[in-house]
């Protein structure tokens, strides 16, 4: 035999309206909500004037209010049927298929969430096919009476009576901010009474509801988020259903910055602070929407992630990008502008859209050997776009690549390799090269043979020098003439270089354990480039330079090192403290 449980009815009521909801002001919207849905209903047999009316009294006794509306109200079956039964709505399962669902309410029990703040719900109700009128009395310990009143002269619709308790913080400021709140955009106008004198009429509407001009949405923006927008653009999903606006956040944003999107549902209020309903890389734009499509949770406080949500966020996403492709057009200056604020984030969107990335690229900023430049720019001054991967590597081609009237990227910074790659496979207008300072090494002019051949012994007597850095050196002719060599050491002979000293300076199991880990695959050998034009390079070339020979080649080589803000191993502290002494030393 199956049986029912046995409910404590009052310790129910008080778990259900104490947990669902976060604070108990909530009770303001459930009966909007309710009052809403009643006169939609009654909205699908019947034209009539919708009205709300909010009453609110304190007198020194007693504190509490009145919500009437003139929606399809409750006939006395009904009102057993779904008020006095938890988890009963006439707003769900067949109801909700015979009708449009365009109910907010659903799942039977918001109207529990009176008892939070009274010991005692009061409901009169006159449903438009009866002359009766019922009247429904719950209470907070789980009790409720029901009466039938004969020949009533009330006009169809219900009242909901609540009696505040005396701890409950409530008072007339408070209850027209949350009836603003809850009820500014539901399409009924709201009359607020407060001891019955009319107080103040709330009703408002979208200004994507009403094509408004952009001052208006740019001060309805400020009003929602606090911040002075200057663009914004409508969106819309592609059933149509949630419409809004997205305004750009004026100033950089993070991409730890939580969303903060302001969510409407079949115009109630539901969250300012809907977390994924962009995708991650939107952070930059802030967005008010109101849907008709997407569900809340059984809370009202957050909206319930489904299929229609995960679509509605990318359908938000694509408006957003077809809004900037549109304004490349439109108004580049604009563009120009939120590139410039937001351009890390269109950067970090873009690599994971292709399509994206080929159009926004263009715009996109990048700091070059020739100042900064939008790419743009840069296929009009070249070609080929060099770049470099490494802050620290372009730092020292600067001055070699701007003598020889060479346009080198600096692609060190966040996402700049990755971009430049990638449009080395999507762009077919431009080329695209990764370099580093050896690449620059080997373009720069060699001697000619003869000179080669004059110089070889000299040049095999300095190498000597650097066979203990395990340094290469090689000779080329470059300006400017002041820089008497680039050195070069690739990240990966880098590691090998790390390794090679941690082996010198660890015991044997040590270094056993970081060869057996690391072993080098590649020589680590770094390069020197000796300028052939520069004044010392010709000194130590022309004849020996005795006892001066080694500390010169030496500090030419850690020199050319710290200019590319490459790290010094014990070796060359060494070398350079030794060196820097003896050439002071010979000056005195
Ligand atoms: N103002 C009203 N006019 C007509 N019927 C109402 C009114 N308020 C409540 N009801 C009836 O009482 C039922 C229960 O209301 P309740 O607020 O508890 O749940 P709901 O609105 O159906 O769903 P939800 O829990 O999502 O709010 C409703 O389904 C509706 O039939």
């Amino acid at each position: 035999m199956k049986s029912l449980f046995q409910v404590n009815l009052g310790g129910i009521l008080k778990v259900l309206s104490d947990n669902l909801y976060s604070h108990k002001e909530v009770f303001v919207r459930e009966l909007l909500q309710n009052a809403v849905d009643a006169i939609k209903a009654r909205g699908h047999h019947e034209q009539f004037e919708a009205h709300i009316k909010v009453d609110y009294y304190d007198d020194d006794t007693n504190r509490g209010l009145v919500i009437t509306d003139n929606g399809i109200g409750l006939t006395e079956d009904k009102v057993s049927e779904f008020l006095s039964k938890i988890g009963a709505s006439s707003k769900s399962q067949q109801a909700l298929e015979e009708t449009r669902n365009d109910f907010i309410g659903q799942f039977g029990i918001g109207l529990l969430s009176c008892f939070m703040v009274s010991d005692e719900i009061v409901v009169h109700s006159k449903s438009a096919k009866a002359d009766y009128m019922v009247k429904w009395v719950g209470n907070i310990e789980g009790t409720y009476q029901t009466e039938t009143i004969a020949n009533t002269d009330r006009e169809t619709g219900t009242q909901v009576v609540l009696k505040l308790r005396n701890n409950i913080d409530f008072d007339q400021e408070k209850l027209v901010l949350l009836l603003n709140l809850y009820g500014q955009y539901l399409g009924i106008p709201i009359e607020v009474e407060v001891n019955s004198q009319h107080h103040t009429t709330i009703q408002g509407s979208f200004p994507w509801d009403n094509k408004a001009g952009s001052d208006h949405v740019l001060n309805f923006g400020r009003e929602m988020f606090q911040e002075n927008f200057s663009n914004f653009l409508y969106i819309r999903d592609s059933s149509g259903k949630t419409n809004g606006i997205a305004y750009i956040v004026p100033h950089p944003t993070h991409f730890g910055t939580t969303q903060s999107n302001r969510v409407y549902i079949k115009n109630m209020f539901i969250t300012a602070h809907a977390q994924h309903l962009l995708p991650e890389w939107a952070f930059f734009v802030k967005v008010i929407i109101n849907s008709e499509n997407l569900s809340p949770t059984a809370s009202r406080e957050e909206i319930y992630h489904n299929d229609t949500y995960e679509n509605v966020r990318e359908d938000l996403g694509n408006a957003i990008k077809e809004y900037l492709i549109d304004l490349s057009k439109t108004s580049p200056q604009s563009l120009e502008h939120i590139i410039k604020v937001h351009g890390h984030a269109l950067k970090y969107m873009s690599l994971s859209d292709p399509e994206f990335l080929s159009f926004i690229a263009n715009w996109f900023s990048f700091s070059t050997t020739e100042g900064v430049l939008t790419l743009q720019e840069i296929k009009k001054r070249v070609q080929t776009a060099f770049y470099i991967s490494d802050v620290d590597e372009f730092r020292q081609i600067v001055p070699i690549a701007k003598a020889q009237d060479k346009l080198v990227i600096n692609a060190g910074y966040v996402y700049d390799t990755q971009i430049l790659e990638a449009l080395s496979h999507l762009d077919r207008d431009q080329q695209y090269q990764a370099i580093d300072t050896e690449y620059f090494g080997n373009i720069l002019k060699s001697l000619n043979i003869e000179e080669f051949d004059r110089h070889k012994s000299r040049l095999d007597a300095l190498q000597d020098y650097l066979l203990k850095f395990d340094c290469e050196l090689e000779i080329r002719q470059f300006v400017p003439d002041n820089i008497p060599a680039i050195f070069h050491l690739s990240e990966r002979k880098m590691m090998a270089r790390d390794i090679e000293q941690i082996k010198k300076d660890s015991n044997d199991l040590w270094a056993g354990i970081s060869s057996a880990v690391f072993e080098p695959s590649v020589s680590f050998r770094s390069k020197l480039f000796l300028n052939f034009n520069n004044s010392i390079v010709q000194k130590l070339l022309r004849k020996p330079q005795e006892k001066m020979e080694r500390p010169l080649i030496e500090t030419l080589y850690i020199n050319a090192m710290l200019m590319g803000h490459y790290p010094l191993n014990q070796q060359e502290l060494e070398a350079m403290n030794e060196n820097l002494t003896y050439i002071l030393d010979q000056s005195f």
